[in-house]
């Protein structure tokens, strides 16, 4: 039974209960499954009796036990259990949850797709980091998500163009260059500005190119050492994103809608449609009348805009490429900007429900502990890519909603063993690879005969036998291990990932010429990855797990 089917039979449940007069709704038109957090809980959870017991106006829990009672009776149905407030945790039958697996393989690389999303023009737009330092790990989420968003939408026939959005004005050209010409000079960085080893590299490159530079002026030399460092900086950030199998159609350059004219025409489109009025010697956009909380200023009563102004530019310029869907995905951080970004598009005369959806990501950290810049402990995603692999990592992210905060556990990614997800789901495919007939790849059924039975609950496989605990990996002092495509585990007699992981992503790619030096995996390993003796025990990292919520599971 695929997820579809069960969703369909929910739906058929609550119609028939309402027409048995027991209920008494309309029945909604999409209902959802989701995968519970712990599998005890079942293989699929739903959320629909909360969903309808308010226009049912009878309590959760008895339109769970209705539905409970009628699903229960669906053939591949084993269990249906009544949980929490109200939600319903189902356990398919064996049989009938290996039918999945059987589907997807027959269906091979065709599985999914389809155009149920036909005739959506979309611009996504992620990531769109500040040039002025390498992508860190909160990065790398939307990374993985923004990534498989576009990927998922364009297999279900929308048309979609993934774009970086590239603050390359303002406050960032001073911070960087204010921060490149300190390193210069040997002094700390500026407030707010930026230090360490690729500012470092930077100024080097900087001094290269330009040798006299400390002898300019400083509004000079500060313009100096942006123009060297940013495209410097850019092409690292694009060299990570193409490691990471990430790619983007457009890099649309902030500085450009301000050096064309485009955000004082925005300006005045805006005020053509009745949005805006002049306050103190400043230009306002009027977001309040779209639930913002307070008026925004566009341009500075020094008539300098703001960066909220060349945003309602960029709005326009999405507008006017012909997109109707605008997608914007987010860092935390940016949560007070939603209603900000909703107003401009009303204000354009779009319809914020329809032509605009703003998600914000919350912050991922290794193994429960806070990561940053400040701490000293800043994770960047090259060094993740290289402790754990591109493909483990975008696996174990994409796995979680952007909308909780999530700890990974890199060790656990690391780890052959059954209980690290990844590692089971390379497993997985490499069975159902087993045996296929050369030039077959991808599609038709394997001939090695699938497990259908109860293996993914008791796993008799010979993986599950081997002996657990730790790899044979270094502890503190010893080269970790390192599971990037075709390196081998030092030691390791256990069948290796590698091959797997090169089956799933083709080629490993090659770095492309980033100014950091590679990344130094033991480095990472002995900043990033606490050793044994300071490793969380498991109470700690379960603690650290429950971060991650999935709703409806509980
Ligand atoms: N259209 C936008 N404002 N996109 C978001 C830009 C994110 C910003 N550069 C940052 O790093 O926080």
């Amino acid at each position: 039974m695929t997820p579809e089917e069960l969703a369909l039979a929910i739906r058929a449940a609550l119609q028939a209960s309402v027409d048995a007069g027991e209920l008494s709704l309309t029945v909604p038109a999409d209902v959802r499954v989701e995968r519970p957090r712990s599998r005890d809980h079942g293989d699929w959870a739903t959320n629909v009796a909360l969903q309808v017991a308010k226009g049912a106006g009878m309590p959760p829990r008895a339109v769970a036990d209705l539905l409970a009672t009628r699903l229960g009776q669906v053939p591949g149905v084993q269990q249906v259990d009544v949980a929490g407030p109200g939600f319903l945790n189902i356990t398919l039958d064996a049989a009938s949850a290996g039918e999945l697996a059987r589907t997807i393989v027959d269906a091979g690389t065709a599985y999914g797709r389809g155009a149920s999303e036909a005739g959506r023009v979309v611009n996504l737009e992620y990531i769109s980091a500040n040039p002025t330092g390498p992508l860190h790990i909160g990065h790398t989420r939307w990374a993985a998500l923004g990534d498989a968003m576009v990927r998922l939408l364009r297999a279900t026939g929308a048309d979609v163009t993934a774009e970086y959005y590239i603050n390359d004005a303002g406050g960032q050209v001073e911070r960087l260059g204010g921060s490149v010409l300190a390193s210069l000079r040997g002094e700390e960085a500026p407030e707010g500005g930026y230090s360490g080893e690729y500012v470092d590299a930077l100024a080097a490159a900087v001094r290269e190119a330009h040798p006299d530079i400390l002898e300019q002026p400083t509004d000079e030399a500060l313009r100096l050492a942006w123009d060297v460092a940013y495209p410097i900086q850019l092409a690292a950030i694009k060299g990570t994103l193409d490691h990471f199998h990430v790619v983007f159609d457009v890099w649309f350059s902030e500085r450009a809608l301000h050096d064309s004219g485009a955000v004082e025409q925005a300006v005045e489109r805006l005020r053509e449609q009745g949005h805006v009025f002049d306050r103190e010697g400043a230009i306002w956009l009027r977001t309040t009348d779209f639930g913002d909380d307070k008026d925004r200023v566009l341009i500075r009563a020094n008539g300098v805009p703001t960066y909220f102004a060349a945003d309602a530019a960029y709005y326009l310029s999405k507008k006017d490429r012909g997109f109707d869907e605008k997608i914007y995905l987010l860092g935390a951080d940016h949560h007070g900007y939603i209603n900000r970004l909703k107003a401009i598009a009303a204000c354009a005369g779009d319809d914020p429900e329809h032509n605009i959806e703003v998600k914000i990501g919350q912050l991922v950290n290794i193994a429960g502990e806070r990561m940053g810049k400040r701490l000293g402990n800043a994770l960047y995603m090259d060094d993740l890519i290289a402790w754990v692999g591109s493909d483990a990592v975008r696996y174990s992210l994409a796995r979680y909603p952007a909308d909780s905060p999530l700890s990974l556990d890199g060790e656990e990614m690391r780890r052959q063993t059954n209980d690290n997800p990844v590692f089971y789901v390379q497993y997985a495919h490499a069975r159902t690879r087993r045996g296929r007939p050369a030039g077959r790849r991808g599609r038709g059924a394997p001939r090695g005969r699938l497990r259908t039975g109860t293996a993914h609950r008791r796993d008799r496989s010979r993986a599950a036998r081997r002996p657990r605990g730790p790899p044979p990996r270094g502890g503190p002092g010893r080269p970790p291990a390192r599971t990037a495509p075709g390196r081998a585990v030092p030691g390791g007699r256990r069948r290796q990932i590698p091959q797997v992981v090169r089956h799933l992503s083709g080629p490993p790619a090659r770095r492309r010429g980033s100014h950091r030096p590679a990344p130094d995996a033991t480095v990472a390993q002995r900043r990033h990855a606490p050793s044994a003796r300071e490793r969380p025990g498991p109470a700690r990292r379960e603690r650290a797990r429950a971060h991650v919520s999935e709703g409806g599971s509980r």
